[in-house]
């Protein structure tokens, strides 16, 4: 159970991030430091925590970017600790370099300034090279071309209005697309119902999806073979969606002109048709500002009042402060916990101001507001119930003192 008296919460970063977001984590609340033992929170960006220790004190983790495959999700699931990110707050940045890796591969931009690299001699004969070779990089251009967005979530939607503004044809394939996504998405895309109907239809490909067990080597042998000669296949979304082999064997068979990632690896490098940007999607300044600022501020509302927006393993739950005394519960979602809850809270003849409770598959999550104090016993009492994973009492700072 996390130490209800403490007043200062110990924030661990395994990454840079960007000082303006630090800075809103005010400093009476928040120490934040790159070497920081039993830390409360963990603030990443792609660092590896799959081998990390990750001590029983980390009451959250707060990845300031959108891919959380760098993240033990599951073990973290277990302990009831929330695993937050920030959508969309780099989506923009990711946009506009699958639209660069869009162009260099249209008009053979690499190669071409390869050649250019390369030439030797007087300006005289520069520019005679110039003009004898440039027919080798002749291009293609976009408006009329189809493009297949996988994954209609933040970018792809972005990616999406983009596209269709510069006169593409645009199908879309998202089997799991949320609400907000589909009211969001222009009516101009075109729904293809199956992976393999947008891949052979497509001239260019990108994919935007999250890295999980569904998505592995999506792109495999079999989609390859679905693909039309010279497709453009873009992936910045994670090196693993794709099977790097059957990418290079597309490549050798024409089947795939050029494959534009943000992933490299030791098979990818040195192949002509492969351009490999060294994770780039999200490195620029207004991304970076977006990712620190959204996920401090998700992590204060946390810590101080309970409060769950965006993360990817617990619902969203977020109740107004009406009485200063607040207690948050993360529990497995199986039956009459709540009830046991709530008797621990009466059995302590506490009222119940206001109360939410909501679940997201296995993992539920209750905030309960209290008209009085809630003693420590019931904490405790709370804490021991089959099923509860986490629970903390959230006392309005000037009440915490009396703790
Ligand atoms: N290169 C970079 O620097 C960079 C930056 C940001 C994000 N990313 C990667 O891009 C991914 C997507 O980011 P986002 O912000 O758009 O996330 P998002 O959650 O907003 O969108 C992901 C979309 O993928 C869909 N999806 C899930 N499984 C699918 C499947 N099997 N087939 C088709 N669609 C599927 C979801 O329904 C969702 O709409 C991230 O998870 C991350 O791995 C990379
Ligand atoms: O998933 C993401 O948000 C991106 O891959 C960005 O990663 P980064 O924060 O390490 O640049």
């Amino acid at each position: 159970m996390p130490d209800m008296t403490r007043q200062i919460f110990k924030v661990l970063t395994l990454n840079a991030i960007a000082a303006v977001g630090l800075k809103r984590l005010p400093p009476e609340l928040f120490q934040i430091g790159q070497d920081m033992t039993d830390p409360d929170v963990v603030l990443v960006r792609s660092h590896n925590m799959h081998d990390m220790h990750i001590p029983e004190s980390v009451i959250a983790i707060g990845r300031a970017g959108a891919g959380t495959n760098n993240i033990p999700v599951n073990r973290m699931n277990a302990r009831g600790v929330p695993v937050f990110n920030t959508p969309g707050a780099n989506a923009n940045a990711v946009k506009e370099l699958v639209l660069a890796g869009m162009l260099m591969a249209s008009r053979n931009l690499i190669p071409a300034l390869r050649f250019v690299d390369n030439l030797e001699g007087d300006d005289q004969t520069l520019h005679e090279q110039v003009e004898a070779g440039k027919k080798q990089f002749s291009g293609m251009e976009l408006p009329g071309r189809t493009l297949g967005i996988v994954g209609l979530g933040k970018i792809g939607r972005l990616l999406a209005d983009a596209t269709l503004k510069l006169g593409m044809k645009v199908l879309g394939y998202d089997p799991k697309i949320t609400v907000e996504s589909a009211w969001s998405l222009s009516a101009e895309v075109q729904k293809a119902h199956q992976i393999e109907d947008l891949v052979r239809r497509s001239h260019f490909i990108s994919l935007h999806v999250p890295l999980n067990d569904s998505t592995r080597h999506l792109i495999d042998h079999d989609l390859v073979a679905c693909m039309q000669k010279n497709t453009i296949l873009l992936n910045f979304s994670r090196d693993a969606i794709v099977d790097e082999d059957a990418i290079l064997m597309g490549i050798e068979n024409g089947t795939i002109k050029y494959y534009v990632c943000d992933f490299p690896s030791r098979k990818l490098q040195h192949q002509p048709a492969v351009i490999t940007l060294p994770h780039l999607g999200a490195s620029t300044q207004e991304a970076e500002e977006n990712c620190a600022m959204m996920i401090a501020d998700q992590i204060i509302d946390y810590v101080q009042n309970g409060n769950i927006l965006h993360t990817v393993n617990f619902p969203d739950v977020t109740m107004e402060r009406e009485s200063p005394f607040r207690i948050a519960v993360a529990n497995a979602n199986v039956p009459n916990l709540l009830g046991q809850i709530s008797t621990c809270m009466a059995n302590a003849g506490l009222n119940i101001h206001n109360m939410v409770n909501k679940s997201r598959g296995e993992m539920a999550y209750t905030l309960v507001d209290t008209d009085n104090p809630v003693p420590a016993e019931t904490i405790t009492a709370i804490a021991g119930i089959s099923g509860v994973l986490m629970v903390r009492y959230l006392p309005e700072p000037s009440f915490k003192a009396n703790l």
